[in-house]
């Protein structure tokens, strides 16, 4: 059986542990040990147990284990290269890794500086944890795999088979950029306010905020359009994020979303990893983004009272 580990614990990574353990052998490594007993609910309400081995990254270092056919990194984004550097030195430089983090910022990072392929996942599976020995999957979504320089088109399909068989609906595809930036768009648009404000994402659609939205898609929409990012669904300008934006924030109209979970837990936001590289080709392309750092700027502070 090949060995997958599994680097970050926490919601994504205990739900893609439950969902691979049955096909093949899974470590799941963290910071501090946990229960091998775990629970996974699944989005119908049914509790399943099961022993999953867990091990801090120190104690695998200690034991230096044959090597993983594929180390998947499922912490968040700004963790991602400290937690890679914390076994690095029990990995062969050509081990495949697989980022699963929003935003982009771990990606083109770790691409640049790990020898071997680096596949990077985009997901809308959903998944919370209820404590060390729990995860809730919270919803069903799609996957895309690949990676950001289209060298490993032939690791992406396997993965991607993979995890199809474990029950994730998983794609590779060969424009895994754009679809990262897609999906930081979405967040950019709505992440910071409804974290700043303490509201759902429905409640975007009202006057209070509306207006915010759409300024952040303006200034969003010209800087995706600079970094050759297509618009969605093949549709126009501004106006397509626009759409994207509004359909996203219909379809998870009840959700609490994952940055104003961080903050009302008193963790640190995504925020660099979402606002930041937007900032960043703003600058570089000369755009106007003073939306987007007054969000950065207002989350900043917020985070420094944590
Ligand atoms: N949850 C979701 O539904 C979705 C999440 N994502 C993305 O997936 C990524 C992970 O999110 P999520 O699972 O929710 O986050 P969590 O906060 O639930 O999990 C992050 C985990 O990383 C661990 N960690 C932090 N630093 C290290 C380290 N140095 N070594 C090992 N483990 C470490 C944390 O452990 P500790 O307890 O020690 O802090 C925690 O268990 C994020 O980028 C998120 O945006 C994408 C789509 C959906
Ligand atoms: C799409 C959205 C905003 C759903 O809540 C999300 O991805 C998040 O919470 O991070």
């Amino acid at each position: 059986m090949t060995t997958h580990w599994i680097l970050g614990p926490g919601a994504i990574g205990r739900l893609l542990a439950h969902s691979l353990a049955s096909l093949v052998e899974v470590a799941v490594i963290g910071r501090r040990d946990l229960p091998s007993r775990q629970l996974l609910t699944t989005p119908e309400g049914e509790v399943h147990v099961q022993h999953l081995t867990s091990l801090t990254a120190e104690r695998l270092v200690a034991d230096a284990p044959e090597p993983p056919a594929f180390v998947h990194i499922t912490t968040k984004a700004m963790a991602a290269e400290a937690a890679l550097s914390s076994i690095a030195s029990v990995l062969p430089p050509s081990t495949p890794l697989v980022l699963w983090q929003n935003g982009f910022y771990a990606q083109p990072r770790i691409t640049q500086m790990w020898p071997g392929p680096v596949l990077c996942a985009t997901t809308t599976q959903g998944a919370y944890l209820t404590g060390d020995d729990g995860v809730v999957y919270a919803g069903r979504g799609p996957t895309f795999v690949g990676d950001l320089d289209n060298q490993h088109a032939g690791s992406a399909k396997a993965l991607a088979a993979l995890l199809s068989e474990a029950g994730f609906t998983a794609s590779a595809v060969g424009d895994i950029r754009s679809r990262l930036w897609q999906k930081l768009a979405v967040n950019a648009a709505i992440n910071p306010l409804v974290a700043l404000h303490g509201v759902r994402n429905g409640e975007l659609r009202g006057d209070a905020y509306s207006g915010r939205v759409v300024a952040v898609v303006k200034e969003v929409a010209a800087i995706l359009a600079k970094e050759g990012v297509l618009p969605p669904n093949g549709g126009e300008g501004k106006a397509a994020w626009l759409a994207l934006v509004w359909q996203v924030v219909e379809n998870t109209a009840n959700n609490k979303a994952s940055m104003l979970q961080d903050v009302e837990a008193k963790r640190l936001t995504e925020r660099e990893a979402i606002l930041g590289p937007l900032i960043e080709r703003a600058e570089r392309y000369g755009l106007g983004c003073e939306v987007l750092k007054g969000l950065n700027r207002e989350l900043a502070l917020l985070e420094a009272r944590f």
